[in-house]
């Protein structure tokens, strides 16, 4: 459990019954399903927030992960705030209909609940980052930031230490948290058209807005046109004016191999972002904002998440 005074957080328990209120309180626009398990065995829930959700229609599909970094549970309440402003605001704010009326909205609260479950085991933080699965050689966790099969390995942007905080893993997608994303959005080709237009994996911390490739500085580069890197700037640069975030790209912090969002636009092509939520820098906050700042930093987001599904067409 969370230690006392940041009740406000979500045990992986209490988002499941969550996300189980909000199909119960809004069956017409949700649907509940999990894309896989993790390491450990616990399902990775993914709601689907749509008219007619029973169905799967011809609409722009946007998609948005959190919680990939254990320690990181603001990124957690940041998705369930997406489920619970697209629910409740449902038939009365004219702009959440429109954007629930004509697009798909793919919510995984978290990516690696068996880290998050572990960071806050015995009721105190353990700067946990990686998910829990075993190494040759007795440490345990692969960073599943550096684990997508997209150009793994390519670039010195992730450790072969598997102690590191950073480990990239044995092989690519050797975490089966990993696999199970990338399965799921492999399975929104349809009809041989990726459904899914736009996504933001949400992490913390330091009030960035990044768009890919993490793998290397340049612009336009193999897997990349100009064109493109500068249709994801123009965006990301409109959504970090809106929160007041730092916009770059990922590489722009330092060089990421096997991330997300190289996978997501390398293999996909989907206007992908990372959100660096609050705070800017470490001091007290740092992975751990007490439960008060849950409120102001995920509906700081609301414009940006509002110009992300705007732009999904
Ligand atoms: C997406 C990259 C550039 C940033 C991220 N930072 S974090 N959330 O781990 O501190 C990471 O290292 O995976
Ligand atoms: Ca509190
Ligand atoms: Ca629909
Ligand atoms: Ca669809
Ligand atoms: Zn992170």
């Amino acid at each position: 459990d969370f230690p006392s005074g940041d009740e406000g957080y979500h045990t992986y328990d209490e988002l499941r019954a969550a996300l189980r209120a909000a199909v119960s309180a809004h069956p017409g626009i949700t649907s509940l399903s999990s894309i896989g398990d993790t390491y450990e065995g616990r399902e990775i829930p993914v709601i689907r927030i749509s008219d007619n959700a029973a169905t799967d229609e011809d609409e722009p599909e946007v998609l948005f992960t959190c919680n990939l970094h254990a320690r990181e549970h603001l990124t957690t309440e940041m998705c369930l705030h997406i489920v619970d402003r697209f629910t409740a605001g449902y038939g009365s704010d004219e702009k959440i209909t429109g954007f629930v009326d004509s697009r798909e909205i793919l919510v995984v609260p978290s990516l690696n609940p068996d880290g998050a479950e572990y960071d806050i085991s015995g009721g105190w933080y353990r700067g946990w980052r990686k998910n829990r699965q075993p190494n040759a050689g007795g440490s345990v966790g692969t960073d599943l930031n550096r684990n997508f099969s997209y150009k793994w390995a390519c670039c010195q942007g992730a450790s072969t230490s598997p102690s590191a905080e950073t480990y990239r893993g044995p092989s690519a997608a050797s975490a089966p948290e990993v696999r199970a994303l990338q399965a799921y959005v492999d399975s929104r080709v349809v009809g041989g058209v990726q459904q899914i237009r736009a996504h933001i994996d949400f992490h913390a911390f330091s009030e960035m807005v990044l768009w890919p490739f993490g793998h290397t500085h340049d612009t336009a580069t193999e897997g990349m046109t100009q064109a493109e890197y500068d249709h994801l700037k123009s965006i990301g640069q409109e959504m970090a004016t809106s929160n007041g975030y730092t916009p770059g790209q990922t590489s722009d912090m330092y060089i990421t191999d096997g991330d997300i969002n190289d996978w997501m636009w390398g293999t996909h092509k989907v206007l992908t972002y990372c959100f660096e939520m609050y705070p800017t820098s470490g001091g007290s906050d740092g992975f751990y904002p007490p439960d008060e700042q849950i409120v102001p930093q995920t509906t700081r987001n609301d414009g940006a998440v509002d110009i992300l599904l705007a732009n999904a067409t």
